[in-house]
């Protein structure tokens, strides 16, 4: 995210200046009101001209192309994002070894801040777009399963372990000395992995402070060996590069191209162009290698910093009836609703959690619980129990909540319909089901005439941080979908083509897929992070 001010240090030309005609502090020169496209310019200082000069002054900003509104955009949210940060009393976001409060399975930003941060990365990003040379966009496409790879490898010599102190995190390691650390096994080629640091650093995960000597950076924690986000790489970002060589053969196949079965998924194909046909799909692969299953399941616990934190705030889980069972459907280890109860562990005393899954997942889900959350076991407030959901759900009683997350991506329509019957068919009139998932945006223009700078700044400023989360329009020239910082949710959308042969749905695809499992939609919650929860009552 760039200030203005930061935005003036990357100017590379000497020539090429900001001439500061009024004090920046001061809001009128700061914060440049754009007229609509076509109209007669409100503000410049100093007539357009067809300038031969490199110096620019602050007037000649007031020109209505798209790279001026965004960077007006951009002023705005970082200006909000840094005014609610002070308000809320925590740090300025840094890039500093050490994560944010923000960056926490508890945390949410306010409405306000969630806002125009997702304004902020969108109008960098479109910044970037309009910009960039296209030599570069395609070599920066083209190769960025690199950036990939050089992750997942920092993730598999479990690279973040040799820094042992926050003055070694700070200060950088040399090169030499970083693999001299690394365990046996795990040792590489030191000027390769200086190649493979220097890539990272251009996307700001690591930084190079002295020639060969190397530090991370806030983001390259996420790899800390163990935790639940350095779970993801391995199976999920690695199964998603195997899908990725036979994405486009899959694709084409037209033996393929009607086959809505999980074992048409890109991965498959990929596996078995290296050979490894023993593999049928993505579930079979954690069967026959139980590390992975039991890395998987922790990394559904790292995949909730897309939405976890949000999931608890942004749903009234204290207004659930008294003595509601809450089933946690295809629940994994049950991360979400392990984090749901704790959350509400005294506020509800009376609600329950049922874990069910397949029988591995839910002896990984036993060891989890004893780990996380023992006061649950001891107080017979969670129990386990194997089940497929592909058969009726043996929950039957008044005020159950059937939960699914990440559960009706897995799988194309048909598999999602059989799964939502087998709740309708147990489904007391008393009882819901609630799906947290994505729900995918086209990604429609916005227009100059639907939502301007003026606007957005006052729609901002009109929001209730107490109020329950209602996301804004997203201001022209950003697309509807809020582009880049929506980029998650279509990348999830393809992930699961790639890795399970199924989807994101749009809400039309809900509808689909509720109404013809006996369900209707009583209620969407949006939420701050990207998933959405779906009420459905039964028809
Ligand atoms: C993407 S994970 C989501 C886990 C959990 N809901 C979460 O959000 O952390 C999908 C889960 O569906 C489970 N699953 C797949 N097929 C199943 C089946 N037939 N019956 C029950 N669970 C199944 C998997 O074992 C896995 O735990």
């Amino acid at each position: 995210m760039t200030s203005l001010v930061a935005l003036t240090r990357l100017i590379p030309s000497r020539a090429v200046r900001w001439r500061h005609d009024h004090p920046i502090g001061e809001r009128s020169d700061r914060h440049i009101k754009l007229p609509t496209r076509g109209r007669e310019r409100e503000r410049s200082r100093e007539p357009l001209r067809p300038s031969h000069s490199t110096v620019f002054t602050m007037g000649d900003l007031a020109n209505d192309t798209q790279l001026t509104t965004l960077l007006s955009l951009l002023t705005t949210s970082v200006q909000t994002i840094e005014a609610e940060l002070k308000a809320a009393n925590l740090p300025p976001f840094t890039l500093e070894p050490k994560y944010h409060p923000l960056d926490s399975l508890d945390a949410v930003p306010t409405p306000r801040l969630h806002e125009a941060r997702r304004v902020a990365m969108a109008a960098s990003n479109m910044i970037k777009a309009l910009v960039q040379d296209v030599g570069t966009a395609m070599m920066d496409m083209s190769t960025q399963s690199l950036d990939q790879a050089a992750y997942i490898m920092t993730a598999d010599i479990q690279l973040i372990d040799v820094f042992h102190t926050e003055q070694e995190k700070t200060a950088g390691l040399h090169v030499n000395e970083i693999v001299a650390r690394l365990p046996e096994g795990k040792k590489v080629d030191p000027q390769k992995l200086a190649r493979c640091l220097r890539l990272l650093s251009t996307e700001h995960w690591w930084i190079e402070p002295s020639s060969e000597v190397f530090a991370p950076l806030r983001w390259a924690l996420i790899n800390t060996t163990g935790s639940s986000t350095w779970a993801w790489a391995d199976p999920v970002s690695y199964g998603t590069l195997v899908g990725s060589v036979a994405f486009t053969e899959q694709m084409t196949d037209p033996a393929k191209i009607d086959d809505d079965t999980i074992d048409a998924a890109p991965f498959v194909r990929g596996f078995h162009r290296m050979g490894m046909t023993h593999i049928k799909n993505w579930w079979d692969w954690f069967m026959q290698e139980p590390d992975r299953l039991e890395r998987f399941a922790r990394s559904m616990e790292g995949s909730g910093y897309i939405n976890l934190a949000a999931i608890k705030v942004d749903y009234p889980w204290e207004s659930l009836a008294p003595n509601t069972t809450f089933v946690d459907v295809g629940s994994g280890q049950g991360s979400v609703s392990m984090h749901i109860l704790k959350h509400v562990y005294d506020k509800v005393p009376t609600l329950k959690v049922v874990l069910q899954d397949r029988p591995q997942h839910i002896e990984q889900g036993r060891k989890f619980w004893a780990v996380e959350l023992p006061a649950a076991l001891a107080d017979g407030r969670v129990s386990f129990e194997a089940h497929d959901f592909f058969t009726e759900n043996p929950r039957k009683e008044p005020n159950t909540i059937y939960w699914f997350r990440f559960i009706m991506h897995d799988w194309t329509d048909d598999y999602a319909i059989k799964i939502l019957k087998g709740i309708r068919a147990s489904c007391h009139s008393t009882s819901k089901v609630l799906l947290g998932e994505s729900v995918m945006l086209e990604a429609l223009p916005s227009l100059p005439s639907d939502s301007g700078v003026a606007e957005f700044e006052a729609s901002l400023k009109s929001i209730d941080n107490t109020a329950p989360y209602q996301p804004l329009k997203a201001p022209y020239p950003i697309p509807q979908n809020y582009g880049f910082a929506t980029k998650t949710t279509a990348q999830y959308d393809i992930l699961m083509y790639n890795l399970l042969n199924a989807l994101e749905r749009t809400m039309g695809n809900f509808e689909k897929i509720v109404a013809a499992s006996g369900f209707k939609i009583d209620h969407v919650y949006a939420t701050r992070g990207t998933a959405s929860i779906i009420e459905l009552v039964p028809i």
